[in-house]
């Protein structure tokens, strides 16, 4: 477990984390959200003793950072790939770490098996890819077996079979009852592998709960459906009252406030032919727009929101 009490970071005039307090529980995977400079890195860094906060505190499983006497065998961290000794080969790169924390040699094959770097152990790392420098970066983490994770942007660089591999690997962290806890900006990834959700915007803590009341709060449930009787179900629907988007060229409509059991049995009374009822829960990329949003330090302006707004004027016109 991780709790973060009143973190504060200062740098001059700006104040990257603003009494940022959160729990990360152990046995799931919580992603840690915000949008460009909400201070996620700073935070990671002062959790992990790199950075000193200005005021405030972290304990991992009751315990600060700098009360440990040998940090990996309870706190794991990838924060940057791409550090490596070019030189040094992956297994004597693993071997160096090993050495200054207490860990035998043994361990540093079993972490290169995990990886999935055991073939070119003997390889320099300064001829690795990004991929194979996030897999050494996250043999390092796993060099201690510890029980707390952080990993900053660990599918950077991966190709797709590299993003299931380390989805997978956190799935099975955080079984065996491990504390794992990652940034990302790949929201469609995160709605995928994380749990729990801290988010955070301008340094200070926006949201802490799990993923699926995140995506329920700042989102609506929608019915997509298709007709050749559109018009038909457009005119019942505006008797209703109730509300719809025209989409793809007024060729089907958004429903809100409707589910799909009813919208089906308002066409059957109407006697319209549906080509499509499709269910669309919201994503947690529309919730992290939408509760993000006062956030962001450079808003660029979306054009699918104009078009959006027209649509909508549209439809309820
Ligand atoms: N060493 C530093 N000196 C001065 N300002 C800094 C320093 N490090 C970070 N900042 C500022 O603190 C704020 C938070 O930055 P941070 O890198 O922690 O955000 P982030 O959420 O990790 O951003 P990103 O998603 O872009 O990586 C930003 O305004 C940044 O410019």
């Amino acid at each position: 477990m991780i709790e973060a009490r009143g973190l504060t970071k200062r740098y001059g005039s700006t104040l990257a984390v603003d009494d940022l307090s959160f729990t990360v529980n152990a046995g799931r995977i919580t992603g840690f959200l915000g949008p460009n400079g909400a201070g996620k890195s700073t935070t990671m860094r002062m959790m992990l003793g790199l950075d000193n906060p200005t005021s405030g505190q972290v304990r991992f499983d009751g315990r600060y950072y700098r009360d440990l006497e040998q940090p990996l065998h309870t706190v794991g961290a990838l924060l940057e790939a791409g550090w490596r000794h070019p030189g040094r080969s992956a297994r004597n790169h693993l071997r160096w770490i090993a050495a200054s924390n207490g860990i035998p040699d043994s361990r540093v094959d079993e972490v290169l098996d995990v990886v999935g770097l055991t073939s070119v152990a003997t390889k320099r790392a300064g001829g690795f890819s990004l991929g194979m420098l996030q897999r050494l970066g996250i043999a390092s983490a796993l060099l201690g077996d510890p029980q707390v994770l952080l990993f900053d942007e660990p599918v950077n660089g991966l190709d797709p079979e590299g993003i299931h591999w380390i989805r997978q690997l956190m799935h099975a962290l955080a079984e065996q009852g491990r504390t794992v806890f990652v940034s990302s900006h790949l929201l469609s990834e995160m709605a995928q592998t994380a749990q729990d959700l801290v988010v955070i915007g301008k340094g200070k803590l926006i949201y802490q709960g799990t993923t699926e009341d995140f995506v329920e709060r700042a989102t609506e449930d929608r019915v997509r459906v298709r007709s050749p009787h559109l018009p038909v179900l457009r005119e019942a629907l505006e008797r209703a009252g109730t509300v719809f988007t025209a989409i793809e060229d007024d060729s089907a409509l958004d429903v809100s406030g409707m589910s799909s059991d009813q919208l089906g049995e308002l066409a059957f009374t109407e006697g319209a032919t549906l080509h499509e009822l499709s269910p669309h829960r919201g994503s947690l990329e529309q919730a992290f727009m939408q509760l993000t949003g006062d956030s962001v330090e450079y808003a660029a302006h979306d054009p699918g929101t104009a078009t959006a707004a027209a649509n909508e004027a549209q439809a309820q016109s």
